[in-house]
């Protein structure tokens, strides 16, 4: 055998085509809904074969972006099929014409290939926006609360949070849209804890699967700046691929978190409406020239998506925290979460009250940005991956109903 094809045609079915009237029907897809998919086959086949085999890359190329992605996730050759009879001649004249590279190796050249594509950066909004399509709307959180340890008869000590972690790994890696380790509940175990998240960060880049890092920084100007090197540059120990971030020393500290993220392809998940009891008393206060503190954070960060580039249609890089459990806020305080274009982290399901059938309700018009996130409710089907897997897809298959366009 001298080389392999991969891929074809898809049996899935994203939730941006869930809805449409003949997606229940048998058959592959082609184009887009294969794009994502087919980068990560690609990369699996290019590890195991290594240099013994060609490799032609194949499925939902549609521009020439996705050209160089499967080009750097190790394909010698691209073909077109779909993008063609869309865009026509002149996309194999414009693929062509970009300068051939040859595939990235390592675990560096993995890194670089999931957040860069030829010098350019993948946006975060848009493979947040691939990773919902092709696998629901959930985020999963990693929490090691010292309860649950205890539920899964592990230690509440480093090589408990490390069993901790490598079975949620493998249960939700490839399986989920985004997974969010809370970085409190390793710090607590000191270095050797944090040792246990640089790890599970790494296993995570690792399978392609999104890692939402919870740490809530916010601080002056120049130690955002250190805090953003911790966690979003690309040779970062700790780098994950977005952050939580709290805007209440004045959303414009978080300057150079927003900008780092933005050159790395990274995203920043900044807290609006919380899902604490204690939170309204400080977001919903009105300042000095009216509105609401939060509706301040919701301008910010709309302001800072509306000046992306390319399409128009994706969700921004910048995302807002908005609990689930905040019941009619988001209309008392007129916030415009659809017009600020970020993906809304919802966290508040299950253990804070709040049900998947209050999502509706709480982010209305803004239903299609949400990413509903769950921890302790969904970590409680643990400790065999298999039962925490199947939880898992159920809720993300329940979100995505929830929260489908009208
Ligand atoms: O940023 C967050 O994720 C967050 C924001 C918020 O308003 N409320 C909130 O609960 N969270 C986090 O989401 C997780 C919720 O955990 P569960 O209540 O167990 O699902 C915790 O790690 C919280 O720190």
């Amino acid at each position: 055998m001298a080389g392999v094809v991969a891929t074809n045609t898809t049996l899935t079915r994203p939730t941006s085509v869930a809805a449409h009237p003949v997606s229940a029907q048998a058959g592959g897809l082609s184009g887009r809904p294969l794009t994502a998919r087919a980068a990560e086959v690609v990369a699996l086949v290019r590890d195991r074969a290594g240099d013994a085999l060609a490799v032609i890359g194949s499925g939902g190329v549609m521009d020439v972006d996705d050209a160089l992605a499967l080009s750097d996730a190790g394909a010698d050759l691209v073909q077109v099929y779909t993008g063609l009879v869309y865009g026509g001649p002149a996309l194999v004249r414009r693929i062509a014409a970009e300068p051939r590279r040859g595939p990235a190796r390592g675990p560096l050249g993995r890194r670089g290939r999931r957040e860069r594509r030829g010098g350019r950066v993948r946006h975060f909004g848009l493979r947040l926006q691939e990773a919902t399509d092709r696998l629901g709307t959930l985020c999963v959180g990693v929490d090691p609360h010292p309860p649950l340890l205890a539920e899964w008869g592990l230690p509440d000590d480093a090589d408990g949070l490390a069993r901790f972690a490598d079975a949620c790994v493998e249960a939700f890696a490839g399986q989920v849209a985004v997974v969010k380790p809370q970085s409190a509940f390793f710090e607590r175990h000191g270095s050797r804890g944090v040792a246990v998240l640089e790890r599970l960060l790494a296993d995570l880049r690792g399978t392609g699967t999104l890692s939402l890092l919870d740490v809530k920084r916010g601080d002056i100007g120049s130690t955002m700046q250190a805090y953003a090197d911790a966690y979003l540059r690309d040779d970062a120990p700790l780098a994950a691929d977005a952050i939580t971030v709290s805007p209440f020393l004045g959303a414009g500290s978080l300057a150079p978190a927003l900008d780092l993220a933005r050159a790395t392809g990274r995203g920043v998940f900044v807290l609006a409406l919380t899902s604490n009891a204690e939170g309204p008393g400080v977001q919903h206060a009105v300042p000095a020239g009216g509105g609401s503190v939060a509706g301040d954070v919701v301008a910010t960060v709309a302001a800072r998506n509306a000046g992306l580039d390319g399409v128009p249609a994706r969700p921004g890089d910048v995302g807002l925290v908005v609990g689930a459990t905040v019941g009619d806020a988001v209309q008392r305080l007129g916030l415009d979460l659809a017009a600020s274009g970020a993906p809304l982290l919802a966290p508040g399901l299950g253990a804070q009250g709040a049900t998947v059938d209050d999502l509706a309700g709480v982010f209305g018009a803004a239903a299609h940005l949400v990413l509903p996130t769950s921890s302790r409710d969904l970590l409680r089907h643990g400790p065999t991956p298999g039962p925490l897997r199947e939880a898992g897809q159920a809720l993300a298959a329940r979100c995505s109903a929830a929260l489908r366009h009208p």
